[in-house]
């Protein structure tokens, strides 16, 4: 029987250590020394991080596997109150990509490395240029667009939410990241016309090596928005033939959980399980561990821990949200058959403790169950790609080596 293998990407837990790390920024501080899981483990052992939970960070499942010693070989941290001896495999990997941002990271996960610089918009103020704006304002057929600077979401959202339903112009915005992001309202802009405008203007955002035109939609009144799980991501095709598409064109099946389809611009997926949160995500993973065909990939993508907690820097949601993923666990492992492999990774890391509220370059782990106990020591995200088709037994191309 073909072994199948599960890819889970734990989105931005990473474990600190990046050799690059000071190449990269969170509100003009360098990216030197962050470490989204060992900070994290740090305030829950000194009592910062109760809301909701309580106490030393538990995450019994992932330790067994060897996650503090990947922890301590990435960046010599300590987690307290953790520490197993390994019995999966563990190790810890760099990108050598140059975007902190998850196309980067999960498409250099998939065994290929983004070769190009990215397009930043990174003006605060007045972000776009006049023509790209003109632009987007026809694409809509507004007289304008608003915001047109840097923001986080949620408070762009509550500052121009009022103005966006009078003046009925979509709300645009960008972050550290290389993004173009359209907040609008559901209902009274309409979500159709959201998901079409982002679809318009994508293609000549992605001329300009931007690397996603994002759809934010939300529903509420002033003072009480929301936004709704209907966000949409437009992102740019990766460069090369990524893992899904060298196991597809192996004649295999491929399982995509969550965001892997936006983030892969659909390629390589053969079937695609969305949820309206992790926890639906967990009962597709759940489900595909006894439904997954011989010789498949599932390809997961686990998104909270980063959009709901490390960009809001959340420590104590951070917390809960990977002691949740933990126990979880308890019903996903135990559904591998004899061969399979279940990897576990992140993209980048999000630390909840650092400065401004976008990602930092870290390392990430490289954790699994299935093969028994071996140590993979530093390896880079690439070889996580061909690990896993080296494991399904499918041809690989590009820089990554099995580790296997
Ligand atoms: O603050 P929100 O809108 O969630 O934006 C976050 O999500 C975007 C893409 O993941 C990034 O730009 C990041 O800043
Ligand atoms: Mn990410
Ligand atoms: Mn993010």
């Amino acid at each position: 029987m073909s072994p199948r293998a599960f890819l889970i990407v734990m989105d931005s837990v990473g474990i600190g250590g990046a050799p690059d790390a000071a190449a990269f920024f969170n509100e003009g501080r360098p990216d030197t020394g962050a470490n989204t899981l060992a900070h994290i483990a740090q305030a829950c052992a000194e009592g910062r991080a109760n809301a909701g939970r309580s106490g030393p960070l538990k995450l019994p499942h992932l330790d067994q596997l060897g996650l503090s010693a990947a922890v301590e070989l990435a960046s010599g941290e300590k987690l307290p109150g953790l520490g197993a001896k390994p019995q999966g495999l563990w190790g810890a990997a760099s990108e050598v990509s140059k975007g902190k941002d998850t196309p980067s990271g999960h498409w250099e996960l998939a065994g290929v490395p983004v070769p190009w610089d990215w397009h930043y918009f990174k003006e605060i103020e007045n972000s776009f240029p006049p023509d790209l704006v003109d632009f987007v304002a026809k694409a809509a057929g507004t007289e304008g667009i608003l915001g047109n600077c840097h923001a986080p979401g949620t408070a762009i959202m509550e500052r121009l939410g009022e103005e966006h339903l009078r003046t009925g112009w979509p709300i645009c915005y960008t972050s550290a990241d290389s993004v173009f992001q359209i907040a609008a309202h559901e209902e009274s802009f309409g979500l159709e016309r959201l998901l079409d405008l982002c679809q318009a203007i994508a293609p000549r955002l992605h001329e300009m090596k931007v690397g996603r035109v994002i759809a934010r939609p939300f529903v509420g009144v002033p003072g009480a928005f929301t936004r709704t799980p209907n966000r949409r991501d437009f992102a740019i095709e990766p460069p090369a033939p990524t893992l899904l598409d060298w196991v597809q064109g192996a004649g295999r099946t491929t399982h995509a959980i969550g965001k892997i389809g936006d983030i892969f611009s659909h390629r390589g997926i053969t079937h695609l399980h969305k949820g309206k949160n992790d926890a639906d995500l967990m009962d597709h993973l759940i489900r595909l561990g006894d439904e997954a065909e011989p010789g498949s990939l599932t390809f997961a993508n686990f998104v909270e821990f980063d959009s709901l907690y490390g960009h809001r820097r959340d420590v104590a949601g951070y917390a809960r949200a990977l002691e949740w993923f933990d126990g979880a666990l308890a019903r996903f492992l135990p559904k591998l058959r004899p061969g399979d492999l279940a990897l576990f990774t992140a993209d980048h890391g999000n630390d909840p403790t650092w400065s401004g509220t976008d990602h930092t370059r870290e390392r990430v782990p490289v954790l699994g169950c299935g093969i028994g106990l071996r140590a993979v020591g530093q390896v880079g995200y690439a070889d996580i790609g061909a690990s896993v088709a080296a494991h399904l037994g499918v041809p690989a191309c590009g820089p990554g080596k099995s580790f296997l």
